[in-house]
């Protein structure tokens, strides 16, 4: 036997070649790593990029056969980044409903809800999924896009940001097949519930929208307005609120047709009739959100068409007062009549539109380029889109524009029938049924009224105001409208005699001197045969 001390000697003796042996493998393999760094730098330095690039493919396939995981990306966006990945959106969801908890560091984010947050992964964080016994890890980081010569700007280079799964490639079928698609179908449903709605608005700001990768820019939507809310024939409201249920739920039919999934909504009218109104109803009661397109801030058609592809499905597409919005009609009169502030309002747009031009910065797009925008080969990407028309003078556009196919439904907003009154009685007053109705309904029947006058009679303007008084208020207000247009009309109409009445004062005059021209002519015939006469040889 081996005294111990001799023992702990040639344990410490073998303990201590061991290391130097490691220490010297290390060793061996760091210079082996640097070897390779080296001749990997000088090829890629001095060999031509197709060697070079062959090389690395060629590293990596050998790389492959010893590393054996398998990574899949999800990038934010889609084909060039011209739009957002419904996928990375999903996966977003998806990792911060079910493995944010793992996380460390997370971004936190208002939810649907504005007191509620939506907790998701930061930035380079890692998180563990497990599913049907495989496990994965997904990352997230982000890569800056480089810009090209021509586009470098003071903003910042635009990031990129990834998702990216890493797995065992025993489990390739698994996490391919089910896997991913649990992940997306979950993230979709997340994302239908949390789902906050926004409400976008196209900026004339080219280096802004340049840096923001989008020319949107947005807030979240939260208008109140629903279709019950809003004053108008019982039956006309239920055909639109049917047709738009059907349109949401027509995804197969209108791919079995062969027709893109969008359909388009001309709101016509006076001003102050609901077409806005209508608009958020419409939002409200599919869940869509809303991009208003302002088109006198668009550059051109390819930025119009930009801006068209950047657009998500599940939403309403809208263009107000279209007739002012461009010179698209080639048929643009002055406006002389101004009959309320809302007219106003759109006749300085005019101005400042025509001013723009003037100056040389105002719109280029085209009426071809709107109608490509509507329904052109481009306008079939995303899919679930509504695209609303808003107008006062419906007469005025271009019928190429909208014909059916394009605005598929024409919808009159029009002055405020009793029908409508009795909603809007509902909605302001809480009343179904009142004695003054009557006289409501004999006065309604009798002048026109927008349904923004007799919401506007119908709000409180002191806490004091019962039903009797906002009641009386309206009678007031429509028996003064009542007056103002039988005014209106005893004026026209003698306008209309006095034109009349100075045609025929111009008639006669006309009448008389062509007479008195004929009969001067006449006495110089006359005089002329005489003086033939008398000149005449005996
Ligand atoms: N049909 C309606 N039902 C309920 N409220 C209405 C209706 N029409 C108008 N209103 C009320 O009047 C206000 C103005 O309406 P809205 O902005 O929708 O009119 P508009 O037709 O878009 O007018 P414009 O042509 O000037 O844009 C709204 O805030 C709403 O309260
Ligand atoms: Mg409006």
């Amino acid at each position: 036997m081996l005294p111990a001390a001799m023992l702990g000697g040639i344990v410490a003796k073998k303990q201590r070649q061991g290391s130097s042996a490691l220490t010297g493998m290390l060793a061996n393999m760091g210079s082996t790593i640097a070897t390779f760094m080296f001749v990997w730098a000088i090829i890629r330095q001095y060999c031509p990029p197709v060697l070079s690039r062959s090389f690395e493919k060629y590293t990596r396939r050998l790389m492959g056969y010893f590393y054996p995981y398998i990574r899949i990306s999800f990038h934010e966006f889609r084909g060039d980044r011209l739009r957002h990945s419904e996928a990375y959106a999903a996966v977003e969801a998806y990792l911060s409903a079910n493995c944010s908890k793992d996380a460390k560091r997370l971004k936190a984010e208002t939810g649907k809800d504005i007191s509620s947050l939506t907790l998701s992964m930061d930035e380079y964080e890692r998180v563990t999924d497990e599913f049907k016994g495989a496990t994965v890890w997904w990352v997230s980081t982000s890569k800056i896009v480089s810009q090209s010569r021509s586009s470098i700007s003071y903003y910042p280079e635009p990031e990129k940001r990834i998702y990216t799964i890493t797995f065992h490639k025993k489990h390739r079928e698994l996490i391919t097949k089910s896997y991913l698609e649990h992940v997306l179908s979950k993230g979709k449903e997340i994302r239908v519930r949390n789902r906050q709605r926004k409400l976008y608005t196209n900026t004339s700001d080219h280096k802004l929208s340049g840096h923001r990768q989008t020319g949107w820019s947005h807030i979240v939507f939260e208008h109140p307005a629903t279709f019950e809310s809003m004053a108008m024939e019982p039956e006309k409201k239920r055909e639109i609120v049917e047709d738009l249920l059907t349109f949401s739920k027509s995804k197969d039919f209108y791919a079995k047709i062969g027709k893109a999934w969008k359909r388009g909504y001309l709101l016509y009218g006076p001003p102050g009739t609901g077409k806005s109104t209508m608009i958020a109803a419409m939002a409200n009661l599919l869940n869509y959100d809303v991009y208003d397109l302002e088109l006198t801030a668009v550059k051109d058609n390819t930025e119009l068409r930009k801006l068209l592809i950047d657009t998500t499905s599940k939403s309403i597409i809208i263009i107000e007062d279209i007739d002012c919005s461009l010179d698209l009609t080639g048929q643009r009169k002055d406006k002389t009549e101004k009959s309320s502030d809302g007219e106003n309002e759109k006749l300085s747009k005019e101005i400042a539109k025509k001013e723009a031009k003037e100056e040389g910065s105002g719109s280029k797009v085209t009426l071809s380029g709107l109608l490509n925008f509507i329904d052109g080969l481009w306008s079939a990407s995303g899919g679930e889109r509504l695209i609303v028309f808003t107008t006062n003078y419906v007469e005025k556009l271009d019928p190429a524009l909208i014909r059916r196919g394009r605005m598929d439904m024409h919808i009159e907003l029009s002055y405020c029938s009793f029908e409508g009154f009795k909603v809007l009685a509902k909605n302001y007053l809480d009343l179904e049924m009142h004695t003054m109705f009557d006289v409501v309904q004999r006065l309604i029947g009798e002048t026109k009224i927008t349904p923004a006058d007799v919401a506007e009679n119908l709000m409180p303007k002191s806490l004091l105001d019962d039903a009797e008084t906002r009641l009386s208020n309206l009678i007031g207000a429509l028996e003064e409208a009542k007056e103002k247009a039988a005014k209106k009309e005893k004026e026209a109409k003698k306008k209309d005699e006095d034109v009349k009445e100075n045609d025929t004062t111009e008639a006669t005059k006309k009448k008389d001197e062509d007479v008195k021209e004929k009969g001067t002519t006449m006495e110089d015939a006359v005089q002329t045969k005489v003086d033939e006469e008398t000149e005449k040889p005996l």
